[in-house]
């Protein structure tokens, strides 16, 4: 019997390999449309179905949104790169070969900082490919291991996809999570990817176990140690959640092998989303396998001068900090008001036109609060960003109250879908015209010759009646501090 061996010095050692689609109106080497369609098999051409003799032609907005997550990312940009065929047989993949990188790719040598519970971490990415999706496939009756049959879509096929392979950085779930957070924050920045398509982010993750006493106290490894120790690669993995689970699962198995004397298999193996566990699909195919060799179909690719031309927008991280700096935003609410895009831009339009702070409370307390309560994005009202300005406007003119403007005009533009104006007259929320609560507050102290009596007689109570008096007169639209000089005044006459 195999001794267990107790020990508890075992750590972890992740890498990741991300793939990401990039949102082109078409195909990476053809122009079908890359858009999601309810038909399987009909956004097809001779060249993603690799038909004989079809050529792909390359899409150079695809190469674009590359060079953009060049340089986001700070990678290297070679002046040129190249298109490599990987051969393997698989239904998902007509030609039997996919259209990739190998030895130039167009990103190198990069990095992506995110923070750790309040600690900065920088991961080292040591390329980022252009490349082709595969076809998808749908297992009927059970899951890859024991479906009954497979239904092959090629919709998908040709799809820009980029492959993110990180160096071995991560030493813990944690770090994979905050990182995977930041990289979609800074694709969703760069306009390159859109996290709403299914499938558009999907996940490798590299894991082995090693010594505790290998790592190094600024948390290195030796590049021996790394290579030598056995890695399982874990693939579908599609969510953040998915990824956090597949490695905690993952990262148990290898420590209980280690532990009970059996050798970690270097393999690939496959998570099951529904049992929560990985499992053994095919020992680990090596390099020298796919007999990598150059697309002769796709010319070399200068990128050198156009590179330049590229520009990126101002991400995350420095928009955060100009924000508290410009603006004079907590560090929250710049968090917040940062968070995607979108919200950041409507943002500034609104601190620009009105006022930051004015800006700061509606678009991260009011907007978003009440849409993350409709379990509503910001992008699901993008084009109502006008009428939001509107309310705000309203609301500054001090021509409804803030109350008003929050409770009534706000939740009925998100749940019916009216504009602030029509909502505003249809439930009489404007505040009375100043003409109006001087006649009202005339006519409450003429009415109420007692309450006039108590207020002269020190009973500074009184005032309050007649404010009453006067908001019912007016409907409740007029505002009750207003009123209350207006009458104080009047009755010092
Ligand atoms: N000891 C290790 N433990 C965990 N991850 C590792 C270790 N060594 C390397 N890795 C990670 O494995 C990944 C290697 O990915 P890469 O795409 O280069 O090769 P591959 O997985 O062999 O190829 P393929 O693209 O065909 O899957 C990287 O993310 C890297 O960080
Ligand atoms: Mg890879
Ligand atoms: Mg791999």
């Amino acid at each position: 019997m195999a001794q267990v061996q107790e020990r508890s010095d075992l750590a972890v050692v992740i890498g990741l390999e991300v793939h990401v689609q990039l949102e082109t109106e078409t195909k990476i080497f053809c122009g079908c449309s890359t858009e999601p369609a309810a038909e399987p098999n009909t956004r097809t051409c001779p060249v993603c179905l690799g038909l004989p003799g079809a050529l792909p032609v390359l899409n150079e907005g695809a190469v674009e949104a590359a060079v953009k997550v060049g340089k986001a990312i700070d990678a290297d940009i070679p002046e040129t790169t190249e298109f490599h065929r990987k051969n393997y047989y698989y239904p998902d993949l007509p030609k039997n070969f996919q259209i990739t990188q190998y030895d130039s790719p167009i990103c190198q040598d990069g990095e992506l900082e995110c923070t750790v519970e309040g600690e900065r971490r920088t991961i080292g990415i040591e390329r980022a490919h252009l490349e082709e999706d595969p076809g998808s496939l749908a297992h009927q009756g059970g899951s890859i291991d024991t479906a009954e049959y497979t239904l092959v879509d090629y919709n998908r096929a040709g799809t820009p996809l980029m492959e993110i392979v990180t160096e071995p950085d991560f030493r813990g779930a944690a770090e994979v999570r905050a990182f995977l957070a930041k990289l979609e924050e800074v694709l969703e920045y760069l306009g390159v990817f859109d996290p709403e398509r299914d499938g558009s982010l999907r996940i490798d993750a590299n894991l082995s176990v090693v010594d505790a006493d290998e790592i190094g106290a600024d948390g290195e490894i030796d590049e021996a140690v790394l290579e030598g120790a056995n890695r399982t690669e874990v693939k579908n993995i599609s969510s953040h959640k998915g990824a956090e689970k597949a490695l905690a699962y993952e990262a148990q198995r290898q420590k209980n092998a280690v532990e009970r004397g059996r050798e970690v298999e270097q393999e690939t193996r496959h998570w099951d989303e529904s049992r929560g566990i990985t499992v053994s699909m095919r020992s680990k195919e090596e390099e020298k396998d796919y007999r990598y060799f150059r697309e002769a179909d796709i010319p070399p690719l200068q990128v050198s001068d156009w590179k330049e031309e590229i520009e990126i927008p101002e991400l995350p991280d420095a928009r955060r900090e100009r924000f508290q700096s410009e603006y004079g935003l907590s560090e929250e609410a710049a968090d917040k008001l940062t968070s995607t895009k979108q919200v950041a831009d409507f943002y500034e339009s609104v601190a620009e036109a009105f006022d930051p702070d004015l800006a700061a409370t509606w678009v991260a307390d009011e907007l978003l609060g009440e849409l993350n309560y409709r379990d509503m994005a910001i992008t699901d009202i993008e084009e109502r960003f006008d009428e939001v300005e509107r309310l705000i406007e309203l609301v500054d003119d001090e021509e409804i109250t803030v109350k008003n403007a929050r409770e009534t005009v706000l939740r009925s533009m998100l749940d019916d879908g009216d504009d602030p104006d029509t909502i505003v007259d249809r439930e009489g929320l404007g505040k009375t015209s100043g003409d109006e609560v001087q006649a009202a507050v005339e006519e409450a102290i003429e009415e109420n010759p007692d309450a006039v009596e108590d207020y002269h007689s020190g009973e500074d109570g009184a005032i309050n009646f007649l404010v009453g008096q006067v908001m019912q007169k007016t409907g409740g639209s007029a505002d009750p501090g207003d009123v209350n000089g207006l009458l104080r005044e009047a009755l010092e006459e």
